[in-house]
């Protein structure tokens, strides 16, 4: 077995996360659009232009890679030390006592340990996340990270209120929809069940576990909410499928923000903007036996939004699209299939089949068909 190793060296109160160098392998990159938000206040025809970037990326590989868009590397890798500070400061009594209570209610607030998902022949995974809600009053912190919470909140509402509603905007002015359509739905100030994420991959599956998963430390998946915010990270992990069915691996840009078109954004859009398809893979073998820690967003709408096709876009109309996802009335309601979602992710037969490579399966989810890519 091999051991995984965090470097990390102590600064103050704070551990300081060592990111494994890049790869020097000769990687399969997927060829994402790289969106440069400096050009976002410059003016109606600059905003046009990034529409038509996001339009475009958004009906391909459903994966963007914004640069530019307000937050520094610095302020992402401070996250990162805060994750890592609170994942290596907090012991098992107190994670297992702010457990999420994933089986319970399907609801991510908290910690997921190692071990819980169920992954194909009898394999289960090696991360560790902790969760939170926007609205970070709602619930407990480890103590960790309590010192810390001003600055998490504010990056969180900077990454809500800032990051996401230009995103937002972008997505409207793309559909020619009102500027404000998204927003509405995505509102900082009400309830929802998007969460914020510290996630912790450890390179520490046996060779024989390793092999059984063929690699794959979390499998091809379509997250089911609007959009995840990931930001970047340098080991060579995370990969996207392309239309020729070929696994490529999204390539690091220090401080960018890599952007996923979730389920619901697809059937806002009645199947135009494409939920990107991706999985994490075993880097190569130059950034083995190193923690993979990262910082994500995954946003949904606010509770009782029921996303549904918005036929009123004129693009979408022009793309012949004439037909709502689902039935007027009969949508998910936004909190009862996060609950759906997030209480089945790792634990359905989807997860645990092996259908080997280029393999799709289906799992029925809240009266959904939730495909999973081998
Ligand atoms: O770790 C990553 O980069 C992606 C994680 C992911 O796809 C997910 O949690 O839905
Ligand atoms: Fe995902």
């Amino acid at each position: 077995m091999t051991i995984a190793t965090t470097s990390s060296v102590s600064n103050g109160n704070m551990l300081h996360f060592n990111p494994v160098l890049l790869s020097n392998e000769d990687l399969q990159w997927a060829d994402l659009s790289i969106i440069d938000m400096s050009t976002y206040d410059q003016g109606p025809e600059a905003r046009q232009a990034l529409a038509k970037q996001v339009h475009d990326a958004m009906t391909t590989a459903g994966f963007m890679v914004l640069v530019n868009y307000g937050i520094s590397e610095e302020e992402i890798q401070r996250q990162v030390d805060i994750a890592h500070t609170m994942f290596e400061r907090t012991s098992v009594e107190e994670k297992t006592k702010l457990l999420s209570p994933i089986k319970e209610i399907g609801r991510y607030r908290g910690f997921k340990m190692r071990k819980y998902w169920e992954f194909e022949h009898n394999v289960t995974d090696r991360i560790e996340h902790f969760n939170w809600y926007r609205d970070m009053k709602s619930q407990e912190f480890p103590k960790a990270m309590e010192e810390f919470l001003p600055e998490v909140s504010k990056f969180s509402d900077t990454v809500h209120k800032d990051v996401l509603y230009k995103l937002y905007r972008l997505f409207a002015l793309s559909l020619e929809l009102p500027s404000e359509t998204f927003v509405d739905k995505h509102k900082y100030e009400l309830h929802d069940e998007s969460w914020f994420r510290y996630m912790a991959y450890y390179d520490e599956f046996t060779p024989d576990e390793e092999a059984k998963l063929g690699g794959v430390w979390l499998k091809g998946h379509q997250d089911f909410n609007t959009l995840t915010l990931l930001f970047s990270q340098p080991m060579a992990s995370l990969q996207a499928l392309d239309d020729a069915g070929s696994w490529k691996y999204i390539k690091h840009i220090p401080g960018s923000l890599v952007v996923n078109c979730g389920a619901y954004m697809e059937w806002y859009t009645g199947g135009l903007y494409k939920a990107a398809k991706h999985r994490v893979h075993a880097p190569p073998k130059d950034q083995r036996n190193h923690t993979r820690l990262g910082v994500f967003y995954f946003n949904v709408p606010n509770d009782e939004e029921r996303p549904n096709t918005l036929l009123e876009s004129p693009v979408l109309q022009r793309a012949g699209i004439t037909e709502r996802i689902f039935e007027l009335g009969k949508e998910p309601v936004s909190k009862d299939y996060a609950h759906a979602r997030i209480s089945n992710t790792g634990k359905t037969a989807g997860w645990k089949t092996a259908a080997g490579a280029g393999g799709v399966e289906y799992d029925i989810i809240g009266g959904v068909k939730v495909p999973l890519y081998s």
